[in-house]
């Protein structure tokens, strides 16, 4: 499978690695968009990719899928044309805290016969959420969220403090680039108005963690991912660009586990 990414930040970096370097036997990073070519031209001969800053020409490029892996506004500007060419796959979930906009990229979906993937990103058990949302019979979802304070902008040597407590839609506005995972657990369960957030700047930690707690028809379920962050950038967890790997893995699978 030939992939395009957009972006080459820390995310697109560790599948650079593990894709091109690591010669993956079924899939090859072949384009990546920027918008500082100069920055990035390294990338050229490091991982045999073709740059490129211009998305028409990205677009023309022969690729089975492009991942967008650079920030929430970059998203929502490029999404609509690329899932009119080609299937995409979104890590910058937050894109898709309107519903308006995700009913509109679902009829270009529709239209050009292309699909969106939303890997699971740094959190897990989305399969328990959807299931037990399937005849609307989940009842609460209730996201704690633990970051280094720094991560959060918030420098402090104190003790920790909630900086973020209320609606999914609301945390992904105030935190962009931290809160990607409310949108995801509130899109696979009872959505962005009754999923309930805390957000918490801890200085004691260089964890990403994330507690989540359910309730529904089925019982409940409460599961906790401490996640390792990426050096490159400390906001971001490991887990998230390996969600996008293991995604990109399944899509050709002829069984599937979960789901
Ligand atoms: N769903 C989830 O669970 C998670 C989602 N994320 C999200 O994933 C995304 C990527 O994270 P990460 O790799 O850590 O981010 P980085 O900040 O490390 O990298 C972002 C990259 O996007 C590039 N970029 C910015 N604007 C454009 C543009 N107009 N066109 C092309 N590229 C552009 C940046 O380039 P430049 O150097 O020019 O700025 C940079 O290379 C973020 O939105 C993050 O919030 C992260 C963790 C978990
Ligand atoms: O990587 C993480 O732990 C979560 C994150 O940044 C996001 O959801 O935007």
């Amino acid at each position: 499978m030939n992939i395009g990414i957009i972006g080459a930040g820390a995310i697109a970096n560790v599948m650079l690695e593990r894709v091109n370097h690591d010669a993956h036997e079924n899939l090859k990073i072949t384009n990546v968009l920027v918008r500082d070519k100069e920055k990035y031209q390294h990338l050229e001969k490091d991982f045999d990719v073709q740059l490129h800053a211009d998305l028409d020409a990205f677009l023309a490029s022969d690729m089975d899928i492009v991942v967008e892996a650079a920030n929430v506004e970059v998203a929502k500007s490029v999404l609509p044309q690329v899932l009119g060419e080609k299937d995409a796959m979104l890590i910058s979930v937050g894109a898709l805290a309107e519903g308006k906009f995700v009913a509109q990229l679902m009829q270009i979906a529709k239209k050009h016969d292309t699909t969106l993937h939303l890997p699971s990103g740094a959190i897990g058990g989305l399969d328990l959420l959807q299931n037990a949302q399937a005849y609307g019979e989940l009842e609460s979802v209730k996201l704690t969220s633990r970051k280094p304070a720094a991560s959060l902008t918030y420098e402090t040597t104190e003790a920790e403090k909630a900086v973020f407590e209320g609606k999914a839609i609301d945390a992904i506005k105030h935190f962009p680039k931290n809160m990607n995972v409310a949108v995801i657990l509130a899109m696979a369960g009872i959505g962005m108005e009754r999923t309930q957030v805390l957000l918490i700047a801890d200085p004691r930690t260089d964890r990403n963690t994330h507690h989540i707690e359910v309730k529904g028809a089925f019982g409940k379920a409460s599961f906790t991912i401490e996640n390792n962050p990426l050096p490159e950038n400390p906001k971001t967890s490991y887990l998230a660009a390996i969600s996008i790997l293991g995604t990109l893995e399944r899509i050709n699978r002829n069984f599937v586990i979960g789901g």
